[in-house]
């Protein structure tokens, strides 16, 4: 089932499982269903990383136009908790909205270009596999404070299981949202 979400561009896929005594079996990517269901994008390289931490957390990154990437996210070990930031011009800038994406759920997550992506593993040894529409630009790398907002009570609620010690050097140094207001214009 391919579900769009209330941030206008994010959707939930929920590819089905065809179950045997032997276990199952899916179709876990169509790009003439995705295409015609999500979006007109083309993959072009896809991620992994191993957390080994449970409430480890990663972000939120983007990659700055025109290296923007769309991200079709999920969870193949463990499980986690996935966030977008919507950095998009207009009355839905800074609002967000996560999902628990887990191996067991096999729950797909698309955040399309112009949001920024970060995640808290739930488990240890969480393993996070991301299809991406653009290559790896570490000049335009970018991103903004895990924590932005929290100043004015506004930003991401995250998990009570996420932990800051976990944090990347880059990741404790990010900025606040309203530096990278504009970055989608
Ligand atoms: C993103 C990326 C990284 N790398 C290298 C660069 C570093 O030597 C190492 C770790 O990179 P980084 O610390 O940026 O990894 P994460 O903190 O997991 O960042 C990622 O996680 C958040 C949640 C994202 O959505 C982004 O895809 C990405 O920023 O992998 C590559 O070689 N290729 C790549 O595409």
């Amino acid at each position: 089932m391919i579900s769009p979400l209330s941030l206008s561009g994010l959707f939930t896929l929920d590819p089905v499982r065809h179950g045997d005594d032997r276990g199952w079996f899916s179709e876990v990517f169509r790009t003439d269903k995705f295409r015609e269901q999500v979006a007109d994008v083309t993959f072009v390289q896809e991620n992994r990383s191993l957390s080994q931490q449970a409430g480890t957390m990663r972000g939120l990154h983007f990659q700055t136009p025109p290296h923007a990437q769309g991200k079709l996210v999920s969870c193949i070990a463990g499980s986690l908790w996935d966030v977008a930031v919507d950095l998009r011009p207009g009355p839905s800038f800074g609002k967000w909205h996560a999902e628990e994406l887990s191996a067991q759920n096999g729950r797909q997550f698309w955040i399309p270009a112009g949001f920024a992506h970060g995640f808290c593993t739930r488990e240890p040894n969480t393993v996070i596999s991301y299809k991406v529409t653009a290559f790896y630009a570490p000049d335009h790398d970018a991103g903004l404070a895990w924590d932005f907002g929290h100043a004015d009570g506004a930003g991401v609620t995250w998990p009570e299981i996420a932990n800051p010690d976990t944090l990347s050097a880059k990741d404790r140094n990010q900025p606040e949202i309203e530096t990278v207001r504009g970055v989608f214009a």
